[in-house]
């Protein structure tokens, strides 16, 4: 007997509505794609989508927005995609320095992705004209405001690109309902000493809707 193939479902899970609307805009109407805003952090983000997927039934996740871009790493305007995420102050403080709660013997702080599937989103994105690289992306509860955290965090975490506020939360809740997830972010901002008048929130914004464009044509 021949089943017909149906189509994919894809939870995408953004802070704000104004990242929603960009995303919106790039995926035209796409019915395969359900949009979901789950607030400001990794609690907020964890339980919005922890709801959803409760009553729902997705093959994948997507946590989606603008970010801060590590100097050297994710230039204003560009794209990450995360080849990790990584929950980076979830840990103990000791003498010797932070010790996440892997080290502490506590689950892990650290969510694996399909490394296939988010080279072939990051190809697609490339192909939209935009700067675009694979790397960490990092989630903090609190945005990194100076010049000296800045570089604190680029010592301990050498292979991250990005960081933002809600990327651990969505993967935890997707991770226990043993759905597939990936976070795409648009940069805004250097990470580093705190202007938000220098945010450059619409041209992340519009990176953003032609990233989920690309990624519209891809999935
Ligand atoms: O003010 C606006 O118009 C506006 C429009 C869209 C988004 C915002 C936000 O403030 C989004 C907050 C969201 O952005 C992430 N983010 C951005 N830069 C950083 C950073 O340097 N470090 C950590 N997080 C960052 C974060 O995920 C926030 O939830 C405003």
């Amino acid at each position: 007997m021949e089943v017909d193939q149906q189509p994919i479902r894809i939870l995408v899970v953004t802070s704000v509505e104004a990242e929603r609307d960009a995303v919106l805009r790039g995926l035209q109407d796409d019915n395969r794609f359900t949009l979901l805003v789950g607030g400001v952090g990794p609690a907020s983000a964890a339980a919005s989508t922890a709801a959803v997927l409760a009553t729902n039934s997705y093959d994948l996740v997507i946590c989606a927005g603008i970010c801060g871009g590590f100097i050297g790493q994710a230039g204003v305007g560009s794209v990450v995609v995360a080849s990790e995420i990584i929950c980076a102050d979830l840990g103990a403080e000791t003498a010797d320095g932070f010790s996440d709660v892997d080290q502490l013997g506590f689950g892990s702080s650290r969510v694996a992705i399909d490394k296939e599937l988010a080279t072939k989103v990051t190809e697609a994105i490339q192909s939209k004209g935009l700067p675009v690289k694979m790397g960490q992306v990092l989630t903090l509860s609190t945005v990194t405001g100076t010049a000296e955290t800045a570089a604190a965090l680029a010592k301990r975490m050498p292979d991250a690109a990005a960081e933002a506020m809600e990327g651990y939360g969505v993967a935890i809740a997707a991770q226990q309902r043993g759905v597939p997830v990936l976070e795409i972010r648009t940069v805004s901002n250097a990470i580093g000493p705190r202007d938000k008048s220098a945010w450059r929130i619409k041209d992340a914004l519009v990176a953003l809707e032609q990233a989920s464009a690309g990624l519209r044509e891809v999935l």
